[in-house]
């Protein structure tokens, strides 16, 4: 019989649980003049969940957190079954590629590129084939078809709130991580907005969290976290 040893760096680092997220004691500060203390999220695969909170309380906070683009002081953020914050930069990167799509608060795309190579090349830095099928399908669903050639400046707010969906589920990550996703849209997008990003998790099984101040989102999670 074959006995494989593991490193004790991998035994701490891999937690059995079948939660897709958990995170427990998370503290953090941008300077030693304000301390965040985060509320524990348990999230099993496929739920959704919503963090509200008045602004400036700290909700992108907790999210760049939850996908490593910050580091806490102290706590744990389990996904899949990895500690990450115990990854290295570089290993934090690769695995946010592959298991985290995130829709930031103020999209931010590559400006001479078009909406569809702008998927194109989220594919391409995760080293995933560009499989020109798969974004079409993508652009078809999120009704952003007629839009695949335009550049970002030539998008409305709504259409580009799309794509920054369709950008964070290309790679069909097992997390969603959104960040005011509808709060600059009205009644009609939001709604709209919402139900794509759902609709895009229930298909990908994917568990999505939601941070925002936009009460109108309120009565479609309940699974609810307030800061
Ligand atoms: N890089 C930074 N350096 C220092 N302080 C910061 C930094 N980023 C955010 N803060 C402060 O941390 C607090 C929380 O910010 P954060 O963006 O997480 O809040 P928020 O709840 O997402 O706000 P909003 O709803 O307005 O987007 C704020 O007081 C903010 O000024």
């Amino acid at each position: 019989m074959r006995t494989i040893l593991m490193p004790v760096s991998e035994i701490l680092r891999i937690k059995m649980n079948n939660k897709a997220l958990t995170t427990s004691n998370l503290i953090f500060s941008y300077n030693r003049s304000i301390t965040f203390g985060f509320p524990d999220i348990d999230c099993a695969p496929g739920n959704h969940c919503i963090i509200m909170g008045p602004s400036g309380c700290g909700k992108t906070t907790f999210l760049h957190l939850i996908a490593g683009l910050l580091k806490p002081d102290s706590g744990e953020v389990i996904i899949q079954g990895i500690d990450t914050v115990r990854l290295h930069s570089g290993e934090a990167d690769r695995f946010r590629g592959k298991n985290i799509g995130i829709i930031y608060q103020k999209p931010h795309f590559i400006q001479w590129l078009t909406a569809f190579e702008n998927l194109q090349i989220a594919r391409y830095l995760n080293n995933l084939a560009t499989e020109n099928e798969d974004i079409n399908h993508l652009l078809r669903s999120l009704n952003l078809e007629d839009k695949a050639k335009s550049k970002p400046s030539q998008m409305s707010q709504g259409e580009l709130q799309r794509l920054s969906i369709a950008r964070a589920v290309i790679n069909k990550p097992a997390l969603i991580l959104a960040d005011e996703p509808t709060s600059s849209l009205d009644d009609k997008n939001c709604t709209e907005a919402l139900n794509l990003l759902k609709r895009q998790a229930e298909e990908l099984q994917a568990s999505l969290v939601i941070a925002t101040h936009d009460k109108r989102l309120l009565d479609h999670f309940p699974n609810r976290i307030f800061l």
